[in-house]
């Protein structure tokens, strides 16, 4: 049933502890992220569940096996990708594949079917002779993808998988993990400190920060924590008009300074159509909508009081804004 399970663990580093007393569980098949800033203790985390790291304390039973027990069963079922590149750059992409492949205790003709179905898999085949230190950043991600695929890992960690790479790149690696769970019926644990990933991608999300979770569920579960989704009205006479807007569905109805409306529902995409219903009903004239549902990047805000920074350029202020002028 659990692909991870995760109860109490506690790392330290010498006087610093890392990572304080976290528990959790990540189902089998699922995409399980990890989202928080930089030096939260993600990649601390994944290297203790990867047997990389001695847990300080707690327990950690990865596919089934006890991280400090057992590492050696661990390590044959899982594939890993670190956040710093691991390939040898001397070496052609199928060099890196094949002794790889060898450490596993695969040979031959399984090994080299195995090398050719990962290469295309990652759209790599025709750069196979190709020695690695001319590829860009997104050709050696995507090869240390295929590379870490090469025993048919029951779990696969990828750490910050897509973490300063371009848009296209970053939209191919997502395409690449959807498939391993949906094809292969992989479970992936993913670190992230891009909002957009973890959105995109992950069946759940534990929001980690100063070694502790301070949420976790879906994507929707964490938006829930921060409250209504808000709906901001241009009228054209405000102050009478928005005496009319009293339904079930409205759950606040301020006049703002600026002279727009704020109206708090529960879910702007429901609410929105009852809003020009009941608007047209009583003659009120609406000028422009704007919504705003609540992003991770809010959850983590009312959580924290501060925001995820993200200098790489990703969508730290993902907000869902719709405009649309209505004119009567
Ligand atoms: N070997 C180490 N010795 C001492 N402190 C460490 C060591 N490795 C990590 N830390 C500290 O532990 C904390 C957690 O680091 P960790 O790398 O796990 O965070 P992270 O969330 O993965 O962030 P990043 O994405 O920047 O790596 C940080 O404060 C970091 O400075």
């Amino acid at each position: 049933m659990y692909a991870i399970e995760v109860e109490n663990l506690v790392k330290k580093y010498g006087d610093f502890t890392a990572v304080k007393g976290i528990s959790f569980k990540v189902k089998k098949g699922e995409i399980f992220a990890f989202l928080g800033p930089n030096g939260a203790g993600k990649t601390t985390t994944v290297h203790v569940l990867t047997t990389l790291l001695k847990p300080t304390s707690g327990k950690a039973i990865v596919a089934g096996h006890d991280v400090v027990k057992e590492p050696q069963e661990v390590r044959k079922k899982i594939g890993i990708v670190f956040q710093d590149p691991s390939l040898d750059r001397e070496l052609t992409a199928y060099e890196n594949m094949y002794i790889h492949g060898m450490i596993y205790g695969l040979k031959g003709r399984e090994l080299k079917e195995k090398i050719e179905e990962l290469l295309k898999f990652v759209e790599l085949w025709r750069f196979k002779d190709r020695p690695v230190k001319y590829f860009s950043g997104g050709m050696q991600r995507r090869l240390e993808i295929a590379r870490a695929l090469i025993h048919e890992p029951e779990i696969l960690f990828l750490d910050e998988p897509t973490i300063g790479l371009d848009p296209q790149t970053r939209a191919h690696i997502w395409e690449y993990i959807r498939t391993m769970k949906e094809e292969h019926e992989m479970t992936i644990f993913l670190t992230t400190h891009y909002m957009d990933e973890a959105e995109q991608l992950a069946d759940r999300i534990a929001i980690i920060d100063h070694g502790k979770i301070i949420a976790e569920g879906t994507s929707e579960e964490l938006k829930k924590l921060v409250g209504n989704d808000i709906i901001y009205l241009k009228l054209e006479s405000p102050k009478e008009e928005l005496k009319c807007l009293k339904a079930d569905f409205i759950r606040g109805c301020k006049l703002l300074p600026d002279g727009r409306v704020r109206i708090d529902v529960e879910n702007a995409t429901e609410a929105l159509p009852k809003l020009f219903e009941l608007a047209q009903k009583n003659n009120v004239k609406i000028l422009e909508v704007t919504y705003h549902r609540p992003t991770l990047n809010d959850v983590f805000l009312h959580l924290t009081g501060r925001e995820i920074r993200d200098e790489e350029g990703g969508e730290s202020f993902a907000r869902v804004v719709m405009r649309a002028r209505m004119r009567r």
